[in-house]
């Protein structure tokens, strides 16, 4: 089945034909606390320079910055939604890539309901990591979901000889 977007930019979700049948019954009994629909905490972790930052903000404010301004330990960003007329909240960290930020970063994992995991796609070392930022925080884990984000922050030749990618990728 294509899925189209399920939440427009005026961030109202109005495929509500995709969500699960407990989120649907909780919204239609305006009961959705008992799903822990109102907020939900999303952590975003991954190397140093492969985009962490740049995937929230595009997301959060739809703006791309070329300038890199490294994160010194966490930052957040609140986004507010509709889903079915039920308002919804998600808080989205975004940690530091750097070595020296790790302890840090992680006493804001705790609680996460998703962790997105990012990568370099021009980078493969960066995705290799992705399964070691796990490893090395047990506190992230369990979680409902967990994504791989491929950005191309390097902006590395793909082939040898050709242009650099393009600032959308
Ligand atoms: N061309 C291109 N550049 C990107 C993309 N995503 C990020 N960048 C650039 O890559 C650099 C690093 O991006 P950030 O979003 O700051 O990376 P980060 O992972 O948050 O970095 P840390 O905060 O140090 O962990 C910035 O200069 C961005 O403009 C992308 O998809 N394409």
């Amino acid at each position: 089945m294509p899925l189209g977007p399920p939440v427009s930019r005026d961030r109202q979700c109005f495929l509500s034909t995709l969500l699960s049948w407990q989120v649907s019954a909780a919204c239609q009994r305006r009961n959705t606390g008992t799903v822990g629909l109102k907020l939900s905490k999303v952590v975003v972790v991954g190397d140093l320079y492969v985009g962490k930052t740049s995937l929230i903000h595009r997301f959060c404010k739809n703006v791309f910055d070329r300038d890199y301004k490294a994160t010194i330990g966490v930052d957040f960003e609140i986004e507010r939604f509709e889903i079915a007329g039920i308002p919804y909240s998600l808080q989205i960290w975004d940690t530091a890539g750097q070595e020296k930020f790790k302890c840090i970063a992680s006493a804001y994992y705790r609680g996460a309901q998703v962790i997105i995991t990012a990568f370099d796609l021009t980078d493969v070392q960066t995705l290799e990591h992705t399964r070691q930022w796990l490893e090395d925080y047990p506190c992230l884990l369990p979680v409902d979901g967990e994504h791989f984000v491929g950005s191309c922050a390097g902006q590395h030749p793909l082939v040898p000889g050709t242009p650099h990618v393009p600032s959308k990728c």
